[in-house]
């Protein structure tokens, strides 16, 4: 069995018409436009957390695509058109709900919320948003890999690309079965280990598109990759603890 759930119901075709479309135009025109220099930090901005991992932030060019790389606790002081930050935001926050109510949807869900939650609270949100432009080719555009939080969350791109790994190691091309008003959910590698291996990480990669490829990706992490059940019991205990001393 595949690990993926894909989410397509009147709130998503709702997204897409009204923010996904116009937010591909408007990336599509900063690929092709003049301000995509843009990297790291705004000047004078100061950062409630210093230790985020903002060394890939903004705007960089690779060999098979070109890359906008956002870490939300971040998204305010980063340098990036205001404009497209504010239609941006909007999409990254559905995505965010959806990816929070498949985890509470999953047995001690709950309590995985809720160090998330305590985790962005006090590191920072460090879950990323990527917006990829992948050039035609003939090469694999991105290798096989598992992504290091608890989810992620894209829409199906228009020019199909993304595999995952099924369980009898076939690679499913998810983007030609789907339409490109689905969501495609999978787990990652945080997620494997607060579900002991229940919930496994699923393998993916992208092949070379025909032609070029826009893909909007929301990364649900922590900053902590190693943070372990023993937390989640902890933060459950504390919960059981606010509860039974609460005055009514
Ligand atoms: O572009 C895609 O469809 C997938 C990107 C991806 O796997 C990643 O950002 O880790
Ligand atoms: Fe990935």
């Amino acid at each position: 069995m595949i690990e993926y759930v894909c989410a397509n119901s009147l709130i998503y075709n709702w997204v897409v018409s009204c923010l996904r479309l116009p937010l591909e135009d408007a990336w599509r025109g900063f690929f092709h436009g003049h301000e995509k220099g843009v990297k790291g930090l705004k000047t004078n901005t100061s950062l409630p957390f210093d230790h985020l991992p903002l060394a890939d932030a903004g705007y960089t060019m690779q060999n098979a695509r070109e890359h906008f790389h956002v870490v939300l606790a971040a998204s305010q002081q980063q340098e990036w058109p205001d404009a497209l930050r504010h239609i941006t935001e909007p999409l990254i926050s559905i995505l965010e709900k959806l990816c929070r109510q498949l985890l509470r949807a999953l047995p001690q869900g709950d309590s995985m919320e809720t160090v998330w939650l305590a985790e962005a609270e006090r590191t920072g949100d460090v879950s990323v948003f990527d917006i990829f432009n992948y050039f035609p080719g003939s090469a694999l555009a991105m290798a096989a890999h598992t992504d290091p939080g608890l989810f992620t969350a894209k829409f199906m791109s228009k020019t199909p690309g993304l595999e995952l790994l099924d369980g009898n190691g076939d690679w499913l091309a998810i983007e030609e079965l789907g339409s490109s008003a689905e969501v495609v959910v999978f787990a990652a590698d945080v997620l494997e280990r607060w579900t002991q291996g229940a919930v496994p990480s699923c393998r993916h990669r992208v092949r070379a598109p025909s032609q070029a490829r826009l893909s909007l990706v929301y990364e649900m992490r922590v900053l902590q990759e190693g943070l372990s059940l023993d937390d989640l019991r902890f933060v459950e205990k504390r919960k059981q603890l606010l509860k039974s001393t609460r005055i009514s």
